[in-house]
């Protein structure tokens, strides 16, 4: 898996200057170097646009890269919603976006997501495009909150889902989350309102198109 992510992004250089400042600021913050892979980050900007999403919302904002990745896809004309347990890291988050030239298209919201989600639902908002990569144990609830808010025929897209490959390897030593992510893909796999695939990019990401109103095909 490495070996080809590491050839897709020698080939296609997902990294340009602007992200490698994020990668960089997450370093001189102290922060984890967790942020989506660069392959990944192209992705997400690529279904953005193919999707031609506005409205997108992301769970776990760390230090922006994904986020910014998110926002690519709308460019001038859209709103990213980031939330963010994590005030610190959110402060980061908040002028990556701004030195990306994002400023007043993202709302980065501090706070447990849980609690962010049920806020949110309370408030009927609903989004084109939902990012999952936060806490691993909570994907399963992240997963039902997405699909209530979910826009007829959005996409949930959600990263790790390879979990370091524990997901499918015997021999490697499972994470502490390996199990949570199994439950996680068997559900999206098995959702009723979702369509859905894995592309093993990165760590692995599910794409799921919600399926409401509508026959599936
Ligand atoms: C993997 S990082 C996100 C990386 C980011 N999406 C990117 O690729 O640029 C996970 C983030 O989720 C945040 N997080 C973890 N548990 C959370 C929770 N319960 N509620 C909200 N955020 C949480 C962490 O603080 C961390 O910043
Ligand atoms: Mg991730």
């Amino acid at each position: 898996m490495k070996q080809v992510n590491d050839y897709i992004q020698s080939v296609f250089q997902p990294n340009d200057d602007e992200l490698t400042e994020v990668l960089k600021s997450i370093r001189e913050n102290n922060m984890p170097e967790i942020s989506v892979s660069p392959n990944v980050g192209k992705i997400l900007t690529m279904l953005v646009k193919i999707s031609r999403s506005k409205n997108i919302l992301e769970i776990g904002a760390l230090g922006g890269y994904s986020g910014i990745c998110l926002a690519r896809g709308f460019g001038k004309e859209g709103h990213l919603t980031s939330l963010e347990v994590n005030e610190d890291f959110a402060q980061v988050s908040k002028q990556n976006h701004i030195r990306a030239g994002f400023e007043g298209q993202t709302t980065i919201m501090v706070g447990e997501a849980l609690d962010t989600l049920k806020h949110l639902r309370e408030s009927e908002n609903s989004y084109d495009f939902i990012f999952i990569d936060a806490d691993k144990k909570n994907y399963v609830n992240y997963l039902d909150y997405a699909v209530e808010l979910a826009n007829p025929q959005a996409l949930i897209v959600a990263d790790n889902v390879l979990a370091g490959d524990t997901v499918f390897n015997a021999d490697l030593e499972d994470k502490r989350y390996t199990e949570a992510i199994r439950q996680f893909n068997e559900k999206v796999a098995s959702h009723p309102q979702l369509e859905s695939t894995l592309i093993p990019s990165g760590d692995g990401i599910t794409v799921s198109r919600v399926v409401k109103n509508e026959n599936r095909e």
